[in-house]
């Protein structure tokens, strides 16, 4: 099965989590004597269940190999999860709708330009980070706490083929 990848959107990313981005902010006023603007509350972290905290960390992404195949998915149970690309690298995100075992028909990829960042929402399926560009590094906003907050599940194969990627046409 090829899953189109779609240009990263906040409608469509919706069902999923926020698009992080100075367009999806809140609100936005100058600080600092006019010599800043605050992009203010553009996404939310939602990690407090279980006596969860939220930590930032740094992912140094290196590309999938090529063809990439999306052969399992995740999720946290207990919080949100952010990434932010910190050189204005392009990347892809994968996730499924609705809160059960994700069937292929439920896959969406998207891809961010590079300006965009994406929350997960608590619970999402999404495949691991997936950078396209040589090493590069993103901001990550997750939880950090007891419990267990990661489920990994395989996804189904199509003719013993995983699924693959319909890249736009660019
Ligand atoms: N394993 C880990 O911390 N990262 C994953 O959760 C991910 O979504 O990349
Ligand atoms: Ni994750």
């Amino acid at each position: 099965m090829k899953l189109k990848v779609e240009p990263l959107n906040p409608a469509a990313f919706a069902p999923f989590g926020e698009v992080i981005s100075t367009a999806t902010a809140r609100d936005e006023y100058k600080i600092n004597l006019g010599t800043t603007t605050r992009f203010h509350d553009i996404s939310r972290v939602d990690v407090g269940d279980e006596g969860g905290i939220p930590i930032i960390s740094i992912f140094r992404g290196t590309p999938r190999p090529m063809p990439i195949e999306i052969k399992m998915m995740e999720r946290h149970p207990l919080g949100s999860q952010a990434f932010v690309p910190l050189s204005g690298q392009k990347f892809l995100i994968v996730v499924a709708e609705g809160s059960d075992t994700p069937a292929l028909e439920d896959l969406r990829a998207f891809i961010s330009d590079g300006t965009q960042g994406v929350t997960y929402a608590k619970n999402v399926w999404h495949h691991p980070l997936l950078a396209l560009e040589p090493e590069s590094d993103f901001l990550i906003v997750d939880r950090s706490g007891p419990g267990n907050n990661l489920n990994e599940i395989d996804l189904p194969m199509v003719d013993d083929t995983p699924v693959t990627l319909d890249w736009p046409q660019t």
